[in-house]
């Protein structure tokens, strides 16, 4: 039998939408919506009131359910007791009725459930940490250990926080006496673990409390690294080497920072006749920024000395100091290197003559013996190996006096090299060194070989140039941003701070600028050095310390020779503190 079709009021959903659509059902809809709403803001302590007598109803059900069966008719009497005693006073019922719904609001309030404690997923982790710290501390026949497996991290995690990623941000965690937290690398091996187990890729400060028996992990944010070269406001013999971490130093600078000023905590390095590490050592891997840290301290000792810099690269990335007054020369062939290097030891030995014969006689030192006089070479070894292929001087042989002797007479040495070649620096070199300064990516182990000790944070693989540690003598080891001051001859260096280095320069005699203009121009066209006749700087010392003069005008010098390095280790430079 053929089906019969339905009625088509009820197959076709026009009529439907229509009446979904009309206006009034769309009014009738608000009106109820509206109704709605008002009636729960009238009824809602009576709905509060209601809910929380029904939880008293149940607490006393359950209640009446745990009370022993002999314990039920006492109980019962005395209720009825409570109940005769209300029946009786005066408004003994208003009263009880006004108590029944006191009681009922407040025990039906909403009430927000406060998360506390880790999710599952944080326990889980720190479950995992907890376990993966048991092998190194836990020892066989501790009657009570704080670390087994299976046993209980929240004996031992007794502060913890989580980021919104549920990542690992805060932890602070006990361990036994008799785990060695003085020995660098019993500390290191933990906090390798929980550098794993917490995530890589973030740096971490561990915080050892010896006293007791507590380490706090932290993670770091990334030091910022929007500071350029700027004037910082600091005293004669002071040098910024780079801005740290607020806690590690006490001390704040105001900067600029872009747009915006702020204070922020710097590394200063003292120098001079008091200074208990008055020369410095910077290494790194190639393009980590050595060659930036050196022209910042550069443009920073020129402000109250003189400076006379070694390329060994001559790759010209001091061209901007050339012809500004205090630049005593940038030198990059080995020729005028050794010229330049001799007479700095020269007039090292001279100052300490003049000034002691001055201090013999009663008077004070000359003023020129007096102003600071900084020898900057940047990768040096670079000329070493040439001048032992050329069967001639080595030129850190002539660091050695102003290494040596340098604090007493005002010069201070700084060197800059690679990881690559530190194992060609000459003993001097590595012995009078005491500031050091390591940067880009550093095992642990290279840190603490350059530094003298291992930094308290892990080291990460990825970090941007200028980024790296410090380490003033036996002070601890901080992290460094050195502030960025490139080249700024170089085309990929920006506009703003491109005038951030020049503004810092001091200013040039306009003749002393077209001489050397023109002499740089005259080399230039020929092929020779335009380094011209050395000038005196300063006066000679009689027949014990003849200087060797320095030259007025200066020139970069790009020598042609090959730059050969044997590769090397950093080792050669272990911090002997
Ligand atoms: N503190 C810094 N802030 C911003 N950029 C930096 C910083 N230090 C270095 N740079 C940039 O990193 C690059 C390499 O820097 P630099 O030449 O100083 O490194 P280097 O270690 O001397 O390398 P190399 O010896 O191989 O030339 C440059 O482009 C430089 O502008």
């Amino acid at each position: 039998m053929a089906r019969r079709p339905l009625p088509r009021i009820l197959t076709d959903r026009a009529p439907l939408a229509r009446m979904a659509n009309s206006a009034s059902l769309a009014r009738s809809r608000e009106l109820a919506r509206t109704a709605a709403d008002g009636a729960s803001d009238v009824f809602h302590p009576l709905i509060t009131i209601g809910r929380g007598l029904h939880r008293l109803a149940t607490a006393g059900r359950g209640r009446w359910a745990e009370t022993p069966k002999e314990s039920r008719g006492p109980l019962l009497c005395f209720v009825g007791a409570c109940v005769l005693v209300v029946a009786l006073v005066p408004y003994g019922p208003l009263l009880a009725l006004i108590a029944a719904m006191g009681a009922g609001a407040w025990a039906g309030r909403e009430r927000t459930t406060v998360e506390s404690g880790p999710s599952e997923t944080e326990t889980e982790r720190l479950r995992a940490l907890y376990e993966a710290l048991v092998p190194y501390l836990s020892a066989e026949g501790d009657p009570g250990p704080l670390y087994a497996h299976g046993g209980d991290w929240q004996r031992t995690f007794d502060e913890f926080a989580f980021d919104g990623a549920g990542r690992l941000e805060r932890l602070r965690l006990k361990y036994p006496a008799y785990f060695t937290d003085g020995e660098d690398r019993a500390r290191a091996r933990i906090e390798q673990v929980l550098y794993a187990k917490a995530g890589r890729g973030r740096e971490y400060h561990f915080a050892w409390d010896e006293l007791a028996n507590q380490l706090t992990v932290t993670v770091l944010a990334a030091l910022p690294a929007d500071i350029a070269a700027q004037r910082f406001v600091t005293s004669p013999g002071e040098t910024v080497l780079g801005f740290t971490d607020p806690d590690s130093v006490q001390r704040t600078l105001p900067v600029a920072a872009g747009p915006e000023r702020r204070d922020a905590p710097p590394v200063v390095w003292r120098t001079g006749p008091r200074s208990a590490e008055p020369h410095l050592l910077a290494l790194g891997q190639p393009a980590t920024g050595t060659t930036t840290l050196l022209r910042s301290i550069a443009l920073q000792a020129l402000q109250h000395g003189d400076v006379l810099v070694v390329d060994g690269t001559g790759t010209g990335e001091f061209g901007c100091l050339v012809g500004h007054p205090g630049v005593l020369g940038v030198e990059s062939g080995l020729a005028g290197t050794l010229k330049r290097l001799e007479w700095a030891s020269h007039e090292t030995e001279r100052r300490l003559v003049v000034a002691n014969r001055a201090r013999q006689a009663g008077r004070p030192a000359p003023e020129d013996t007096r102003r600071p006089l900084w020898i900057i070479v940047d990768r040096l070894t670079a000329l070493t190996h040439i001048a032992a292929a050329e069967g001639r001087d080595d030129p850190q042989r002539w660091l050695q006096v102003p290494l040596r002797h340098g604090r007493a007479a005002q010069v201070t040495v700084v060197v800059a090299d690679q990881f690559d070649s530190a194992d060609l620096l000459s003993d001097p070199v590595r012995a009078h060194t005491k500031a050091r300064v390591v940067l880009g990516p550093a095992t642990v182990d290279e840190v603490r070989t350059v530094l003298g000790a291992p930094p308290h944070t892990t080291p990460t693989a990825q970090v941007p140039p200028g980024r790296g540690y410090a380490r003033l003598g036996t002070a601890p080891v901080v992290r460094l941003q050195v502030p960025a001051t490139p080249d700024p001859f170089d085309d990929a260096t920006s506009e703003a701070h491109r005038q951030a280095v020049l503004a810092l320069l001091p200013e040039r005699a306009a003749a002393a600028d077209t001489e050397a203009d023109t002499a740089a121009a005259a080399g230039a066209a020929d092929g020779r050095p335009a380094g011209g006749d050395p000038a005196p700087t300063t006066e000679p010392a009689g027949p014990a310390a003849e200087p060797v003069r320095a030259p007025a005008r200066v020139s970069i010098v790009k020598g042609g020779e090959s730059r050969t390095v044997k590769s090397g280790s950093v080792e050669a430079v272990r911090a002997e503190r």
